[in-house]
């Protein structure tokens, strides 16, 4: 056995890369130059060198490395390289200006199991109660694995108060079952396979396939989102990296979709994120919002804008799809499209039913009103409860700020999503003002309570 969880491993951290702490940091801050646009240009030509993002090679000879197996499996310092937690420094455009003081920066899940894990063990084989996925209703995963083969049998069962504060040991179990399992029969050769168990396909994109997975190290549930297509030119990988060097470089925020790792397998990207309950996508039999709950979604969506601008980044695909919820908490997700605000990177615009004239017009002055504009086209679906449409004279209208009216609903909602889609970027409120209106009172009132 020993043999063989050597060589695993060694194909493993050959595939993974693992850098020492240090030599990452040091990495990280050598990329954070001074000045801002450069800083996200130079992240995309360092495609080649940023050690997050190599696929293979430069590795210490790990094979030689003389460990004990078991320790060697529960040692989340060991696996939990940084390779494998949330970047050591998320927020490479501090220069863009944000306020960290807005950050919630969780902590990864993956370092707040390690002692535990060590003190207790328990058959019952639970996720874990820190997992950034476990809510109140939540989960426990049972898992078994069925002897002679590599498959893993997860069952969904509701986990108790007192069961939840019992979890944290059988993490080590979960991994090593899980762990052995891929060593054992599976093809085990995949950084995806060998790190996560795939539970079920939660969404699909024009490019990409997301899945609901279990990590099988730390026992927590992620979504893992990979594109659809090989990308074997440069070029096509560079666009792909846009939108995990957006994720990357915004850090946390909490209407933001987390972002915990990213690499390329068989030519494709993978990208591991906070895994959230479903999207708010429209579709023909979907049902119109409440304005109490749209303005829920308008104002968390504008936080998230207010901070994504902030950073001298713009979305430039905000819509339902790509509007998540989790435990309540709506966030921003699918930065394939994210760009820098000054234009110094490509753009490339997003779904052509939330855009407005200007975009169409190739008029890329104000991308920060770009988002305003989708995300007020975005809650115009939610509210009307049918698609919109994606050309024709409703289409057209749209755009030259005629919105129909919204019976039942009032004057002072209607007003701000007709300023949001006014035909001139320069009249639509930016995101912090959007936040300023009095419509939110309520809201916040609600929150205080
Ligand atoms: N972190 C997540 N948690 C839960 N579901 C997700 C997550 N990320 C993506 N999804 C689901 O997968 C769908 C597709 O993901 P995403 O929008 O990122 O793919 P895409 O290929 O970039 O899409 P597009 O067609 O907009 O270009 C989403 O609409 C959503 O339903
Ligand atoms: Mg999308």
């Amino acid at each position: 056995m020993k043999g063989t969880l050597a060589r695993h491993l060694q194909v493993q951290m050959g595939q993974i890369s693992v850098i020492p702490l240090q030599c990452q940091q040091s990495s990280s801050s050598t990329a954070a130059v001074s000045n801002s646009s450069s800083r996200f240009q130079n992240l995309l030509d360092s495609e080649g060198s940023d050690p997050q993002f190599h696929s293979s090679t430069e590795n210490p000879s790990i094979g030689d490395v003389d460990v004990d197996e078991k320790d060697f499996i529960l040692s989340q310092d060991f696996f939990c390289t940084p390779d494998y937690i949330t970047p050591v420094d998320q927020n490479l455009l501090n220069s863009f200006g944000h306020n960290k003081e807005n950050m919630l920066c969780p902590e990864s899940p993956e370092k707040l199991n390690t002692i535990k894990t060590k003190k207790r063990r328990q058959d019952v084989i639970l996720a874990n109660p820190l997992s950034p996925t476990l809510s109140d209703q939540q989960q426990n995963l049972e898992i078994a694995n069925t002897s002679g083969t590599d498959e893993v049998k997860i069952e969904i069962t509701p986990v108790t108060g007192t069961q939840r504060c019992q979890n944290y040991v059988s993490q080590s179990a979960v991994a090593l079952r899980c762990f052995f399992s891929t060593i054992v029969g599976g093809d085990g050769l995949s950084r995806y396979h060998t790190d996560f168990h795939e539970m079920q396909q939660i969404g699909t994109g024009n490019f990409s396939r997301v899945f609901k997975v279990l990590k099988r190290i730390d026992g927590c549930l992620y979504a893992v989102k990979h594109s659809t297509r090989q990308l074997h030119q440069d070029a096509e990988k560079r666009k792909a990296l846009m939108e995990v060097q957006a994720l990357a470089a915004l850090g946390c925020h909490e209407n933001i979709v987390g972002y915990y790792s990213s690499w390329f397998e068989n030519e494709q990207l993978y990208i591991q994120m906070e895994l959230c309950d479903c999207s708010l996508s429209i579709n023909k039999s979907s049902k119109s919002f409440t304005e109490d709950k749209v303005l829920e979604v308008l104002h968390q969506i504008a936080k998230a804008l207010h901070f994504i601008h902030g950073c001298g980044i713009a979305h430039l695909d905000v819509k339902p799809d790509n509007i998540y919820v989790k435990n309540g908490v709506y966030k921003l997700g699918d930065f394939g499209c994210a760009t820098l605000l000054n234009q110094s990177l490509p753009i490339e615009e997003g779904d052509a039913r939330y855009m407005p004239q200007e975009i169409l017009n190739e008029n890329y002055n104000h991308l920060d009103k770009v988002d305003i504009f989708s995300l007020g086209a975005a809650i115009y679906e939610l509210i009307r409860g049918s698609p919109l449409p994606k050309s024709g004279s409703q289409f057209f209208s749209l755009r030259e700020g005629k919105l129909p009216l919204l019976p039942g609903h009032s004057l002072h909602f209607q007003n701000i999503l007709k300023v949001m889609l006014d035909p001139d970027p320069v009249q639509r409120p930016s995101a912090k003002e959007l936040l300023e209106n009095p419509i939110f009172d309520k809201l916040q009132r609600n929150l205080r309570i």
